[in-house]
């Protein structure tokens, strides 16, 4: 899968445990940075996940902010996403199956770097449920999207 990953300053640690594990397991990554701890705007970085995911560049993005709530409701701004805070395991995973999450926001103030691991193994190995009640909610957010 090829993946775009991005953080603000206070994910940007984060952010490098969290490529170097994506490409551990066999994944491409794009990353649109920050590339330092130099402060940067998280809707600035959300905007460029966001613009991956929906042009088709990347299939799938990750956002490390803080908390990761910032980037949730930035990249959530964006047409075609649906991004979502997951600090547990059940979340990673059911975000996709259920909702067909396509961002993952993780808070690097939050969880420490072998959580984000194992979040990020489990939202990668999700796949979006054929299950046609899943399938009819999504179509209303896209609706939803529609609509603006
Ligand atoms: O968590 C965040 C937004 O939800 C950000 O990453 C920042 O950590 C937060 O806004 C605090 O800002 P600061 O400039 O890092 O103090």
């Amino acid at each position: 899968m090829r993946l775009v990953i991005g953080s603000d300053h206070a994910g940007w640690s984060l952010k490098g445990a969290v490529i170097d594990h994506v490409r551990s397991l066999g994944h491409e990554v794009i990353d649109v940075g920050s590339y330092d701890d130099k402060p940067v705007d998280f809707p600035d970085i959300a905007r460029q996940v966001a613009a991956k995911v929906t042009s088709g560049e990347a299939e799938r993005g990750i956002m490390v902010c803080g908390t990761g709530v910032g980037a949730s409701i930035a990249a959530n701004k964006m047409k075609g996403i649906r991004a979502a805070v997951c600090h547990d395991i059940h979340s990673a995973h059911q975000s996709v199956e259920h909702d067909d999450v396509n961002v993952m926001c993780i808070g690097a103030q939050i969880v420490g770097p072998w959580l984000a691991k194992d979040l990020v193994s489990s939202y990668l190995t999700a796949e979006f449920s054929t299950d046609e009640d899943f399938r009819r909610r999504v179509k209303k957010l896209h609706q939803m999207d529609a609509e603006g």
